[in-house]
């Protein structure tokens, strides 16, 4: 009873105060609290945990994959940033290259991709790029993560600026490490950098030079332009770098013409690598829908035709591609003076690099105009909306051809290619294009519609120095850039017609050619030293032997016949177009060997390209090593190559650059600077230089000696009739009147009808001071008509008197007898 009236009471109390339940109910809720968020804080994920979740989940989607059925960029398990980064650029679904190709590299295996140009390569490895250092959860402390090299600036320049756009959602740091920028301050970036994106030298600098960078934890290598990378320009700085990078990575390579030499390949250690040929067995390996033609013209005659070209397609954005840089610099200014009425820009390696930057830019950004660009620009480069691409210059071979014109006709678009070749490339070049699938048609150019611009061109060369010496580098330049191709069945520089190819750049003479003329010592001397070891062979082993001389000796007989042909019909071009009908049945024989220009390259056709490279170096090294002991005879000194820093200051500037000294015939000159000193003919024009001034000076002496000798006769007649006018006016004075003189007065002014000769005019300080004596000067004058004639018979007669003079007495020269004999027989001598 007493319990149950406590347990009541205690209720009662507990219902009764509502502030104390509130607190006991608050006091277990806070506990209940306290403890789920014990459980929960034990319990819950990190940030990075949640996202290693998500990649572990994308990572086992990796296997199952499937190209065919990837319609959107979102059917392939790509990160949340990155899918949004392509969004955002407007690539929604994926091209071919792309479709085949990232579904690989996100299963980390190396792949060789190939595709037309304008397919999207790039995305295709920039893609897999995003993914893989989002994959290993990369930070800035990570340090280089992926390295992607490009062959030019241009190319790794807009491959980063894609990067940017699609990879903006991503925290890793990128970097563009090209030449031509602040080495120092990319120092001190390159450390903190996960993506570097660079040219192949640039980068080796700082693998050998920047301390602080390391790439040991590289994880994807990418070569954009592979088989460019892997070729013969970059294999030396490509190994060196190979070398630096860990042999545990993804190596994807890129190219619209790619390599499969097993060679280039091994080199890069690649793993099972996937072979992507997009359009291996498509018709054509250039995209459908590009237009193809070419037009066969003769080499004088191109200026001609671009500038037509140029006139009629105004409203157009046009590449035109040159051979080499200083056909580059010499067209870009003559066009700009030629005003053809679009806007021209210039695009070549020897430009600062913010000047290419700048240029293009400012091609990106122009509706119609027109680049003139080197090679640099061939690759890669993804300008929009280009309409046409005109090759000026025949390309090195198929390849380059494929890619320049890939500069138009991008990603669906439409666009025109022309093609220029010389008659002696259309041959071989257009049979080459067409076993590389490129379905190309000939046409025509109508003559009615070419304009002629020599005679401007010739003007503009003539009013300017520099742009004359610039048609003379681009004449150089371009016989040099056929002269190294390696392609003889297509490029023979024996083919072109120097005077005429001159003249179209608005050049008077043809600028010597330095490496040709070498080229025809060099088969001299082969001769020569043949000769000689014939008469030796004849005085030691007697006729027999001579018989059995080896198969060697008569293939160099060919050869050096094949030599003297060839630079003979190249001097009858140059120098004398009319003689020598024999040209054409020696041309006939070169073709039989034209592999084997000037015999520079002794191996045999058919060998692999870097086998029949070092015959060609050896040679160099021979003949450097000729002209280096010749110079040095010589005492001359040689050209150099001046360095300079990035901030353009000079390095190095030793041994002094040399300029011809002499005066004279300034083609010749203009044409030394450009290619070296001629000793032989600069001696000739020293020597016509001493002679031509010995003479000028023989006659200033003689002609000075005749005017002091005129004068003094003059005076000493002018102080007899003097003193016959004084005494007449004695006699006068003594008849009648007051005449005055003044004859030496009139006589001056009425001479001036008369031919005007200097000698024969009065000393003018006296006729002054007659003048001034006088006080009726207008009255003498008049006075003076009757006698009009005197003076000048007077001076007849004295310059007949001179002339009588100068007959019958032996000259005086002003010289000593020995000095007057010696210049004697020194004209004789030059009559003679
Ligand atoms: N998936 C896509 N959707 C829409 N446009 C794309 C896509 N991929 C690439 N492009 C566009 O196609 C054009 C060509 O791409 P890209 O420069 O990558 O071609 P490429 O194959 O590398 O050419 P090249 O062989 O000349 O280097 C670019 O303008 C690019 O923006």
């Amino acid at each position: 009873m007493s319990l149950k009236s406590t347990a009541q009471k205690h209720v009662k109390h507990v219902t009764n105060d509502p502030v104390r339940n509130f607190e006991k109910w608050k006091k277990k809720y806070v506990k209940t609290k306290k403890r789920v968020k014990q459980v929960r804080q034990t319990t819950k994920k990190r940030d990075w945990e949640i996202e290693r979740d998500i990649i572990d989940k994308l990572v086992s989607k990796y296997a199952q994959i499937n190209a065919k059925d990837a319609v959107n960029f979102s059917d392939f398990p790509l990160s949340k940033k990155t899918l949004r980064g392509l969004m955002e650029a407007q690539y929604r679904q994926p091209t071919e290259i792309q479709r085949q190709t990232v579904g690989f590299a996100l299963q980390g295996k190396d792949v060789l991709g190939a595709a037309k140009t304008g397919s999207g390569k790039t995305l295709a490895f920039l893609i897999p790029v995003l993914e893989c250092l989002y994959r290993h959860q990369w930070t800035a402390l990570d340090g280089l993560g992926a390295l992607i090299i490009s062959p030019t600036r241009e190319l790794a320049y807009q491959t980063f600026q894609v990067l940017r756009k699609v990879g903006k959602n991503h925290d890793f740091s990128a970097g563009l490490i090209i030449g031509g920028k602040d080495l120092k301050d990319e120092a001190e970036k390159i450390h903190r950098t996960n993506i570097i994106i660079c040219t192949p030298g640039r980068l080796l600098q700082h693998m050998d030079q920047t301390s602080a960078f390391h790439v040991s934890d590289l994880l994807m290598l990418v070569l954009d332009e592979a088989d460019r990378i892997l070729d013969l320009g970059f294999s030396e700085t490509l190994n060196a770098i190979v070398d630096h990078l860990p042999s545990q990575r993804q190596t994807l390579l890129f190219s619209a013409t790619q390599t499969k030499s097993i060679k280039d390949l091994a080199r890069l250690s690649l793993k099972e690598p996937e072979y992507v040929w997009v359009h291996e067995q498509a018709k054509f390996s250039t995209p459908a829908t590009l237009e193809q033609n070419y037009v066969v013209c003769e080499l004088h005659q191109k200026v001609d035709m671009l500038f037509s070209f140029l006139r009629s397609h105004l409203q157009k954005k046009i590449i035109v591609f040159f051979a080499c840089c200083k056909e580059v610099q010499y067209f870009f200014r003559a066009f700009c003076r030629l005003r053809p009425g679009i806007s021209v820009l210039a695009l070549h390696g020897k430009q600062p690099q913010m000047k290419r930057v700048e240029v293009y830019n400012d091609f990106v950004g122009k509706k119609s105009a027109v680049l003139f660009a080197t090679d640099i620009a061939a690759r890669g480069l993804d300008f929009p909306a280009v309409n046409w691409v005109l090759q000026y210059d025949c390309p090195e071979d198929a390849n380059t051809y494929i890619h320049r014109v890939g500069r138009t006709a991008r990603y669906q678009e439409g666009g025109e290619a022309l093609l220029v070749l010389l008659p002696s490339e259309e041959e071989a070049m257009v049979s080459d294009l067409k076993e590389r699938r490129v379905p190309i048609n000939k046409i025509q150019i109508n003559p009615e519609k070419l304009m002629s611009v020599q005679e401007k061109l010739e003007s503009f060369l003539a009013q300017e120095k520099e742009q004359k010496e610039r048609a003379q580098r681009c004449f150089v330049s371009y016989l040099r850039s056929i002269f190294l191709m390696k392609n003889k069945q297509v490029f023979d520089v024996t083919q072109i017609k120097l005077p005429e190819y001159a003249a179209s750049l608005g050049l008077a003479v043809a600028p010597r050619v330095r490496f040709l003329n070498k080229a025809e010592k060099h088969g001299e001397e082969r001769l020569e030293e043949r000769s000689q070891r014939e008469r030796e062979t004849v005085g030691e082993k007697g006729e027999s032997d001579q018989a059995e001389e080896s198969s060697d000796e008569h293939q160099s007989e060919d050869e050096d016949t094949e030599i003297k042909g060839k630079i003979r019909s190249l001097l009858c071009n140059s120098e004398d177009s009319d003689k020598d009908e024999d040209d054409q049945g020696d041309l006939d024989l070169f073709t039989v060997k034209r592999k084997d220009v000037f015999n520079v390259n002794t191996d045999q056709a058919g060998e692999h390209d870097s086998e029949s490279e070092q015959p060609q170096s050896r040679q160099v090294k021979e003949s450097k090593v000729k002209e280096a002991k010749r110079v040095q005879k010589k005492n001359l000194k040689v050209n150099s190559k001046i360095v300079f820093t990035d901030d353009g200051k000079v390095v190095q500037q030793w041994p002094l650059v040399q300029r011809p000294v002499a005066r004279g015939n300034q083609d010749e000159q203009d044409a030394e600077e450009e290619s070296g000193i001629n000793v032989a003919k600069a001696k000739e024009r020293l020597r016509l230089e001493d002679q031509e001034y010995d003479k000028n000076e023989y006659r200033r002496r003689i002609r000075e000696k005749h005017r002091e000798k005129r004068l003094k006769e003059r005076a000493a007649k002018r102080e007899a009739s003097r003193q016959q006018k004084e005494r007449k006016k004695q006699d006068q004075q003594s008849d009648s009147g007051d005449e005055s003189d003044g004859g030496e007065a009139v006589a001056y002014l009425s001479g001036a009808n008369e031919e005007f000769n200097i000698d024969a005019l009065p000393d003018p300080d006296k006729c002054r001071d007659a003048d001034i004596g006088s006080s009726d000067h207008l009255r003498k004058r008049t006075a003076s008509d009757s006698d009009d004639m005197k003076p000048v018979k007077r001076k007849k007669k004295s310059k007949r008197d001179a002339e009588s003079d100068s007959e019958s007495s032996p000259l005086d020269t002003g010289l000593s007898l020995m000095e007057d004999e010696e210049l004697v027989l020194h004209l004789l001598g030059q009559r003679s």
